[in-house]
């Protein structure tokens, strides 16, 4: 496991424990149990996709660890409704505040201004944060194999299967991919961003394309930030895609969004 990731989780354990203090999970299990919107996240990247475009994932993603700050002007609704009104499929928001400085109630804000489905874009240890991503609206969770034990992998999509979610799982090399493979669901995240060196390769895609069976998406995170890659993913037959950085670093998102995957 890499250094950052190492860090990020151990941050991740803490702030389960510091949640937990503040409200239970059966509490916050009965309100995600009692909405009733839960948006199809899987299914709309089909429908971009049976419609002959590109099924993209449009993050709301103000830093990273890897770029620093993103994105100075910082406003969830206003890059929500632009990347809906660019032919975005779905939203991918970081909910993490210390390296990421996203929010719940960015994810919230997001979500409200459009009527896309939203991925929590996280680092999931634990059920509670599972509960809390439906709790607050979440459609989508990011499971990320190199953060879990397989048996933690299956009781937690499990739970956000349970509460209606859809689950994305998230590789970077084969070992995971087998792991992955034995998961339900049919998001697969390939991440071309190697997370010990930062260095990031759309070869990590292309080069486990021949062991995914039929059944399941690719979707290529990480890296995409202009239209050779886009046309390169494509003619590997790869139809859905992450991206987050060459979005918000432009001045209105969706209008790159609509650059990048041209109808
Ligand atoms: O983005 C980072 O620096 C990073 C560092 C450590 C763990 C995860 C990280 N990013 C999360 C992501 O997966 C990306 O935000 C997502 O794939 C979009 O990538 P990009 O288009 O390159 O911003």
């Amino acid at each position: 496991m890499s250094d950052i990731l190492q860090r990020i989780l151990a941050v991740k354990a803490d702030e389960v424990a510091t949640a937990r203090l503040l409200r239970s999970e059966s509490d916050l299990r009965r309100e995600a149990e009692a909405r009733q919107d839960i948006r199809g996240f899987a299914r709309a990247i089909e429908a971009r996709i049976e419609a002959g475009a590109a099924g993209v994932i449009a993050e709301v993603k103000k830093a990273s660890p890897s770029k620093g700050l993103l994105r100075e002007k910082f406003q969830p609704d206003e890059i929500a409704v632009s990347y809906a009104a660019h032919g975005a499929a779905c939203l991918s928001v970081l909910t993490d505040l210390q390296f990421f400085q996203g929010s719940l109630d960015t994810m919230r804000r997001a979500r409200a201004a459009c009527a896309l489905p939203v991925l929590r874009k996280d680092f999931i240890v634990d059920s509670y944060q599972v509960v809390e991503a439906r709790a607050m609206g979440a459609d989508c969770i990011l499971l990320i194999v190199a953060a879990l034990a397989p048996s933690q992998l299956r009781e937690l999509e499990a739970l956000a299967m349970d509460l209606g979610m859809d689950v994305l799982v998230e590789v970077h090399d084969e070992a995971e991919l087998d792991v992955a493979l034995g998961l339900r669901t049919g998001l697969l995240g390939i991440n071309n961003r190697n997370l010990r060196t930062f260095e990031v390769s759309l070869d990590t895609t292309i080069g486990l394309l021949p062991r995914i069976p039929a059944g399941k998406r690719v979707v290529t995170e990480s890296g995409i930030v202009g239209q050779d890659d886009v046309r390169r993913m494509r003619e590997h037959g790869v139809d859905a895609f992450l991206v987050g950085e060459a979005f918000m670093r432009a001045p209105d998102p969706g209008a790159e969004l609509a650059r990048l995957f041209p109808a």
